[in-house]
């Protein structure tokens, strides 16, 4: 059950549809468990207390068994939607579900982004107080960044790192915008993988909000324990 009509409420979707291959592990990794959570237990955690956010809608793959069994499940600040085939498909519907006479922002976060502390979704939140495009948490580029030839492991250019980041999540948009920009870039047929993207692909110029690089997604097998050790110093 969504809060009260709010204008600086924000609802929260969290795509938590995909099957995590990259993992390589037995279950898709959003239930994999760092201490007594699954992951997407961890992601809803780090926003559904902020005072903006009014609620968080979980996208889940349409063979989802597990979610409805944690106790996040029971919150009444937390719906679900069935996701889609891409990640932009599942954003776009939990944005099909909000009522804009509910929030005009949206706010979209991975389920395998565990680590995010208080103090960078605050600042994110910030936007909303200022911009009418929105924006994400980035972090800049530490490493000499290397263009491969396609298909091959063979350097073709190094590339310029200054003014490089990273685009992290959560990212944070009005909702029509968002909205409307995912739903042309899908049609335009655009391989979208952040929701920046699609509003770039519309002329417009998301904020970068400068976040920590411990604002790690959780791809591959070793980030895991990484990931583990860094919610342990979150909580310090
Ligand atoms: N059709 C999809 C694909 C991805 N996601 C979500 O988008 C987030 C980021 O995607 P990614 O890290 O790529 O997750 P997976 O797609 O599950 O991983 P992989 O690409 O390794 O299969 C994850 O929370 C994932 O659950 C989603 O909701 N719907
Ligand atoms: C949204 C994102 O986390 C920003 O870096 C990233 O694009 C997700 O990519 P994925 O391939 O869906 O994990």
């Amino acid at each position: 059950m969504m809060k009260t009509v709010s204008t600086t409420g924000i609802i929260a979707v969290v795509p938590a549809a995909g099957i995590g291959s990259r993992m390589q592990s037995s279950c898709p990794k959003q239930y994999l468990s760092i201490g007594s959570k699954t992951l997407l237990e961890h992601s809803i955690a780090a926003l559904i207390d902020h005072p903006a956010i009014l609620g968080v809608i979980v996208a889940l793959h349409p063979e989802d068994g597990r979610f409805q069994q944690l106790p996040i499940a029971r919150d009444p600040r937390v719906s679900t939607v069935i996701g889609g085939t891409t990640r932009a498909e599942s954003v776009l519907a939990g944005l099909a579900v909000i009522d804009p006479l509910v929030t005009q922002w949206v706010l979209v976060h991975d389920a395998a982004r565990p680590c995010l502390v208080p103090q960078d979704l605050e600042r994110l939140v910030e936007l909303t107080t200022h911009s009418t495009v929105g924006g994400l948490l980035a972090t800049p580029v530490k490493d000499t960044m290397k263009r491969a030839f396609a298909a091959e492991q063979r350097v073709q250019r190094s590339v310029e790192r200054t003014d490089l980041w990273h685009a992290l999540t959560p990212q944070l948009f009005p909702l029509s915008l968002l909205k409307q920009c995912l739903q042309q870039a899908l049609e335009q047929g655009k391989e979208i993988t952040d929701e920046a993207s699609a509003l770039e692909l519309g002329g417009y110029q998301p904020i970068l909000v400068e976040g920590r690089s411990d604002n790690l997604k959780v791809t591959r097998p070793e980030d895991l324990a990484l990931a583990e050790f860094y919610l342990s110093q979150k909580n310090q």
